[in-house]
């Protein structure tokens, strides 16, 4: 059971057909279909515990379902090595933390071993070095390039972390709630570097896991709501962030506004809050 050549470039890019997905007994996921061509940029939203992370686990091969099949890459999890698929993909995981304090260049240079440190006796090829400081240029950190791991800012840690998952020339990019902890600027900036990244390599798909529709770069293409481990809306953006789908969605009446430059914002409908204390007073009032 091995993946014998590099995964054929035509096709979709993930499959994924009547997925459930249960551990201890519970469903985490339940009849999840999804396919993502080359060229498409997914978001995957939902609200805590909806099972997002999860979802991201099965497509980016780290779990298998438990019912129904996914393919990743055009080859069906359970019949294929694993590992080696693992490689063909850029998995993005803000907490990654390289072993020992690397500078960016051998961090984005990990990506090429997928491994947390500098494989001993292990030099890139001058072409292979050429690569990593190009995208590091791309993704804004030249002048970063020399600096150790502890040094970095969390938003240049991020960014460093998909040059070093674009390392491999992945036809797929996972990330995980990548502007997690950032501030202003820094989110501002990371997702810049998703759209100029889309933009440069119009083959790539992406699958983008967040909780906030603020973080969704302009170019998102298509959208997935998840609530309670099933799907409740999928397709094309346009179609799936209404108002109505992400209130249900997070069970919470919210007015959603998408702006000339193409980014989403959730504003909440005002709901009727009581605090400790409100019963008495209108208790009061109503004898006086
Ligand atoms: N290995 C596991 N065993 C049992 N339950 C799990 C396991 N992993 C996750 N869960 C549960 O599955 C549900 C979905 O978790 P998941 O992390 O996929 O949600 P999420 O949508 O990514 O949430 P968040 O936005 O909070 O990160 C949660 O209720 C979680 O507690």
């Amino acid at each position: 059971m091995t993946v014998l050549s590099r995964p054929a470039d035509t096709g979709p890019v993930l499959r994924a057909d009547s997925v459930d997905f249960v551990r201890d007994g519970r469903h985490l996921l339940r009849e999840i279909s999804l396919t993502v061509h080359p060229g498409e940029h997914w978001a995957l939203l939902g609200a805590n515990g909806a099972g997002k992370s999860t979802l991201l686990g099965l497509l980016g091969a780290v779990t298998h379902p438990s019912r129904g099949s996914v393919e990743v890459l055009g080859r069906t999890m359970g019949r294929v090595d694993v590992r080696e698929l693992r490689s063909y993909l850029g998995h993005i995981n803000p907490r990654h933390t390289p072993d020992g304090p690397l500078r960016v260049r051998d961090v984005v240079l990990t990506g090429l071993t997928n491994t947390a440190a500098v494989v001993p006796r292990w030099t890139p090829a001058e072409q292979e070095a050429e690569r990593a400081d190009g995208l590091i240029a791309m993704l804004g950190m030249s002048h970063r390039a020399d600096a150790t791991w502890p040094t970095l800012s969390q938003g240049e840690r991020g960014r460093a972390l998909i040059a070093r998952a674009l390392m491999p020339q992945p036809r797929l990019l996972l990330l995980d709630e990548p502007a997690t902890g950032l501030d202003l600027a820094a989110r501002e900036q990371l997702l810049a570097s998703i759209d100029a990244l889309r933009a440069r390599h119009p083959s790539l798909a992406t699958v983008l896991v967040t909780h906030h529709l603020e973080e969704l770069p302009a170019t998102t293409t298509h959208a997935m709501l998840l609530r309670g481990g099933l799907c409740l809306a999928s397709g094309p953006v346009s179609e799936v962030l209404t108002s109505d789908l992400v209130s249900t969605c997070f069970d919470h009446p919210v007015r959603l506004i998408r702006s000339d430059d193409g980014r989403w914002a959730a504003r909440a409908q005002p709901v009727p809050v009581t605090m400790p204390g409100d019963e008495a007073d209108a208790l009061v009032s109503a004898a006086s």
